[in-house]
């Protein structure tokens, strides 16, 4: 007898693919983003980092169990250049109305040792399965306080598989007073957007802190899909970023699409929010990736591969028209992976991860890898040894350019193109394979053997650089 559980999300598999084929192709879709977020130089950041850490959602304090020397090991060994840090709106404001300094104190000592690398950080306000009150024992879900959870007296029963979780009658209802589907807590839509005006004030003169990644994964109980992202989805982000922008006109504004769906190759219907800065919108994407197949424990091999293939071809598709109807006319706004991540001992995970960086590097995303976490699907095992996801994260790739168009990576080789460049290309060489950088298109300014940064000057405005291990 077939799991009923692998049944439904193999349903739900079969239509991902075929609707987000369906979907996709019904319009015209831009091959790639050229919109960046950028540096105080206003340099393109090419984003590529680690969400850290999953950790967080369980500690007592809301931080993730890391510390500055486990980020000088990432920073020796993968030269990355980008965080996705987990906050939760339980630590920002522990009661009603007060919100916690001394969490936000500790979150900017961090964000501290980021900068001082010279990394640039998107908080995250990390939510799965609503909050640690779903259940008395605390061990489910993460993100909202208890003040703000309402079951009424519904069950929430801990589930095998824990996504599962959030069909659970408990978990259902507390999101539905939290999107005031029930009517019942209007407040609760507000406190949030305040909570994020507090997080904002605290970092917006932070030079380190480029981005805000408004909820994580959101869910809308029972309104999904339509109903859901172009109603209370939207409509949450229009308050909140409405509420940043009262005290922070410079953060990028990152909007996520509802996780049920979306991560598995369905299109979004979320809709566009309005920028209330001076100056160009900076308002981002960044959409999670996870195959369903891989999601229920296949690799990526036999015929899980083939389903993934067209996971992931439905999903770019879907995330470049999503990017470009939040341009609103202007073009695709700037795209961050959010999360994508796998065991890395399933079959195939080398070829997987490969895939997921190749698809981003051709469409012009940054990529934050799920999650930081030690184990099976982290860089490190739990003794501090790296694994192999060391390796394959080690990478060559653009950390920030004057002029950005699009870049090519390989093994041994570095392409980038530039257009309207006046400033210098900062690029990561992994230094055990580019001792000694060939350069054509630009002249080298810098090169630091021992971190692999490379600092070249394109010769004209317009120009490809090529860099080759030699
Ligand atoms: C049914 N719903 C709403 C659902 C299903 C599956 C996921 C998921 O796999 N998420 C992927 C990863 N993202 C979180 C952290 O953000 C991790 O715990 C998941 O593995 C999310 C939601």
């Amino acid at each position: 007898m077939a799991n009923p559980g692998r049944v439904v999300f193999g349903l739900l598999l079969t239509a991902a693919v075929i609707g987000g084929g369906v979907a996709a192709a019904m319009r015209e879709t831009p091959e790639a983003t050229e919109a960046f977020l950028a540096d105080d130089a206003g340099r393109a950041i090419v984003a590529h980092g680690f969400s850290t850490a999953g950790s967080a959602k369980s500690s007592p304090d809301g931080l993730p169990v890391f510390t500055e020397d486990d980020l000088q090991r990432e920073y020796s060994d993968m030269g990355t250049n980008f965080v996705r840090f987990l906050i939760s709106w339980r630590a920002v404001e522990p009661e009603e109305g007060v919100i916690d300094q001394s969490y936000l104190d500790a979150v900017a000592e961090r964000v501290a040792w980021y900068s001082a690398r010279g990394y640039h950080v998107m908080l995250d306000m990390h939510q799965d399965l609503w909050g640690q009150a779903i259940t008395p024992s605390g061990e489910n879900g993460n993100g909202a306080p208890a003040w703000a959870t309402h079951l009424d007296g519904l069950p929430v029963t801990p589930q095998d598989q824990w996504e599962l979780i959030y069909l659970e009658p408990g978990v259902i209802r507390a999101f539905d007073h939290f999107w005031n589907t029930t009517g019942e807590h209007p407040e609760l839509r507000e406190h949030y957007a305040q909570a994020w005006r507090a997080v904002a004030e605290r970092f917006a003169d932070d030079p380190a802190v480029v981005a805000y990644d408004l909820m994580n994964e959101p869910y809308g109980g029972t309104l999904q899909g339509v109903a859901f992202e172009s109603g209370p989805l939207t409509d949450l982000y229009q308050r909140t970023a409405d509420a940043i922008r009262e005290v922070d006109d410079d953060t990028w504004l990152c909007l996520e699409p509802q996780a049920f769906g979306f991560n598995w190759g369905l299109p979004s219907a979320l809709g566009a929010v309005d920028d209330a800065r001076d100056g160009d919108a900076r308002v981002a994407f960044c959409p999670h990736l996870y195959p369903l197949s891989m999601d229920l424990g296949d690799g990526y091999d036999g015929s899980s591969r083939m389903l993934v293939d067209g996971t992931v071809a439905a999903w770019t598709r879907n995330v470049l028209n999503t990017a470009d109807m939040l341009g609103k006319g202007e073009g695709p706004v700037p795209v961050i992976l959010g999360e994508f991540g796998l065991d890395t001992t399933a079959p195939g995970a080398q070829e997987y991860v490969e895939l997921v960086y190749r698809t981003a590097d051709e469409h012009g995303f940054g990529v934050a890898y799920w999650s930081r976490d030690d184990g099976d699907w982290g860089p490190y095992d739990g003794a501090g040894g790296a694994r192999n996801l060391v390796s394959w994260l080690d990478r060559p790739y653009p950390r920030a350019v004057d002029g950005l168009v699009s870049w090519r990576s390989g093994a041994d080789e570095l392409q980038v193109t530039v257009r309207g460049a006046e400033g210098a290309a900062e690029l990561y060489l992994p230094p055990d394979r580019f001792a000694d950088p060939v350069v054509t298109g630009g002249t080298v300014q810098s090169w630091d053997a021992a971190t692999g940064i490379l600092v070249v000057r394109p010769v004209t405005a317009d120009a490809t650089l090529r860099i080759t291990s030699g």
